[in-house]
């Protein structure tokens, strides 16, 4: 994958998401645009329809990625494209309102996983990730959240990683050890959370498939097959590339749709349905963040 020209000013920019160097200057161009009131130790990346959590900050600044040269665009339906700074749960935090995903970018994994990268230089210690995704697990109800305890990642497997490439040590580790991505802690936090504001909060396994297609019934039964929880198109990438810097990671999904696995069927799942989903369970996420974040 080349590196990616675009125009600022009309002056024309390389940047390379492999380059720590460019990640740097990326990272300085953010801090001369926003007036940071503190070190962000707190980040957050809203999923489809889920940016509604970015609303609730206070005191926000918020800086459109297209004003961030170097910075991929997302053109997804339920996702701004903002990063936001602000006070969320009494704390300072940086929230991608808004996702880049991998298959809007030919499958650039380090470009879509470079805010992870941007986040860590702003001084993020702490990742709260979330994502909309379809459910292969009959216990899951439409609109219920699931705190993703471990993932499969599909691109990863297949040699899509962000981590592919030269590896210059000041990103982290050139191996990255995937085990406790998901910190235990910060899970049995978002329990204690969830139980007290009456949510109701599943645990499972995450996968992440190229997309952008849904996936047939066959394919449903082959991920339910080997554990798979919930189904989406995101996410994987963005966590590994926070635990090769050191950030801890709370994920989570709301459920959107419930995965088809029968041929004979005709059950149709669109990103209008998923948004809807999305709107109707809104609040919960929303409500669910503010009181995890106030309790870190
Ligand atoms: O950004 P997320 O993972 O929430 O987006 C999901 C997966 C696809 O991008 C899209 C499909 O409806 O929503
Ligand atoms: N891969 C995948 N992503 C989703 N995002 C929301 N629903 C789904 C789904 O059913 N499958």
């Amino acid at each position: 994958m080349g590196n990616i020209a675009l125009t600022g000013n009309s002056k024309k920019v390389e940047f390379n998401p492999r380059n720590y160097d460019d990640l740097i200057k990326l990272t300085e161009s953010v801090r001369k645009q926003v007036d940071l009131k503190e070190v962000p130790t707190i980040g957050i990346i809203c999923g489809s329809g889920l940016g509604g959590i970015g609303g609730h900050i206070k005191d926000a600044q918020t800086l459109p990625f297209k004003q961030i040269v170097g910075f991929p665009t997302t053109s997804v339906i339920g996702h701004k494209g903002n990063l936001v700074f602000g006070y969320l749960g009494g704390k300072y935090v940086v929230c991608l309102q808004g996702r880049c995903h991998p298959y809007e970018h030919g499958m650039d994994l380090a470009l879509c996983a470079m805010p992870v990268r941007l986040m860590h230089q702003l001084g993020v210690e702490t990742l709260i990730v979330s994502n909309a995704a379809g459910s292969a697990n009959p216990k899951f109800n439409y609109g219920e959240l699931m705190i993703i305890k471990d993932h499969i990642f599909m691109p990863g497997l297949a040699g899509f990683s962000p981590l592919v490439g030269v590896n210059d040590p000041r990103f982290g580790a050139r191996f990255v050890s995937l085990n406790d991505a998901y910190d235990r802690q910060l899970r049995q936090l978002a329990q204690t959370v969830a139980k007290d504001l009456n949510i109701v909060l599943h645990e499972g396994v995450y996968v992440m498939s190229g997309g952008p297609q849904y996936e047939t019934p066959a394919e449903v039964v082959f991920y339910k097959t080997v554990g798979v929880d919930a189904l989406g198109m995101s996410t994987c990438h963005e966590v590994t590339v926070a635990r090769q810097c050191g950030i801890k990671v709370l994920g989570f999904s709301l459920i959107c749709n419930i995965c088809n696995t029968d041929a004979e069927k005709s059950v149709d799942v669109s990103h209008e349905e998923v948004l809807k989903a999305a709107k109707f369970s809104g609040d919960n996420a929303c409500s669910f963040v503010i009181e995890f974040i106030s309790r870190l």
